[in-house]
């Protein structure tokens, strides 16, 4: 698995590529950048293979050479398309453990499948977009839940606050995603029940293509209850998303 932080012009925030397999890799990192030394390439993450103690280049011939191994990214590339989630920030839900929503169970889950080889065998993304509250920030989303506890969904709640209902975009997922080259034809798996996602991150050219979208079912309702987040918040939670954000997901499921 590697982390890759993306700086970028739109924002002042690092948005993030968690990835998964040894198929996929970051062109900018990996570019050669004017000037840099060796040393400065192992630190910024630009090499191949692993670190270790007196290792002196970043570059995958000497590593061949060395390691008599072939390098990640010369292996040939599997049938399978690479599952990819876009995944909006969410402190409340993946860090203090809040039951009004089902971000961090959507994370874990995430993460599982990528990660297991069976499952998703080219492997995966998870792009991890810095988008609080649906892009109004944490301390606005701190407000919209006191207005759910006063009787308010989470849609209407973004609205009272002069908010739009979802302030997100995902042209950086977009560029992302280009970037660790899922870009063009062959296409992605995407883990969402968002249809705004599936249609903007393939981007105004159709720079990504989605040639599948995979449903998030929530862990509670596969199991009958035996795993995953359980509350009357998140129920509520999801049955906006349905109905108010037409999430492509069956309640029945
Ligand atoms: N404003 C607001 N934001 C919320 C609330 N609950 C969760 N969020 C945010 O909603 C976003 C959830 O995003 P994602 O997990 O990417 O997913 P999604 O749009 O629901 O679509 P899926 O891909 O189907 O999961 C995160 O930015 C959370 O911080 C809420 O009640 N109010």
């Amino acid at each position: 698995m590697w982390l890759h932080v993306y700086s970028n012009s739109v924002d002042a925030k690092e948005h993030l590529a968690i990835v998964f397999g040894a198929h996929t890799r970051s062109r900018s990192l990996d570019a050669e950048r004017p000037g840099e030394t060796e040393l400065d390439r192992m630190t910024r993450g630009a090499y191949v293979g692993r670190l270790y103690p007196g290792r002196t280049s970043s570059r995958v011939d000497q590593l061949k050479r060395a390691e008599h191994t072939e390098p990640a990214h010369g292996r040939p590339e599997p049938a399978a398309l690479p599952l990819v989630r876009i995944h909006s920030e969410c402190y409340t839900g993946e860090t203090v453990w809040s039951a009004r929503c089902d971000c961090g169970e959507q994370l874990d889950e995430a993460a599982r499948l990528m990660a297991d080889p069976t499952l998703s065998p080219a492997g995966g993304a998870i792009i991890y977009l810095r988008q609080e509250g649906r892009g109004i920030g944490l301390g606005e989303k701190l407000k919209a839940y006191n207005l759910q506890d006063l009787g308010n969904d989470t849609y209407e709640a973004n609205i009272l606050l002069r908010h739009p209902a979802d302030a997100r975009s995902y042209g950086l997922a977009t560029a992302m995603l280009m970037d660790l080259g899922l870009g063009g034809e062959r296409g992605i798996r995407l883990l969402t029940n968002n249809p705004d996602k599936v249609h903007a991150v393939e981007g105004p050219g159709r720079e990504v293509v989605v040639r599948e979208r995979v449903a998030m079912v929530p862990l509670a309702w596969k199991t009958g209850g035996a795993q995953g987040i359980k509350s009357e918040e998140v129920e509520k939670y999801l049955s906006t998303k349905i109905e108010k954000f037409k999430h492509m997901l069956d309640q029945k499921s």
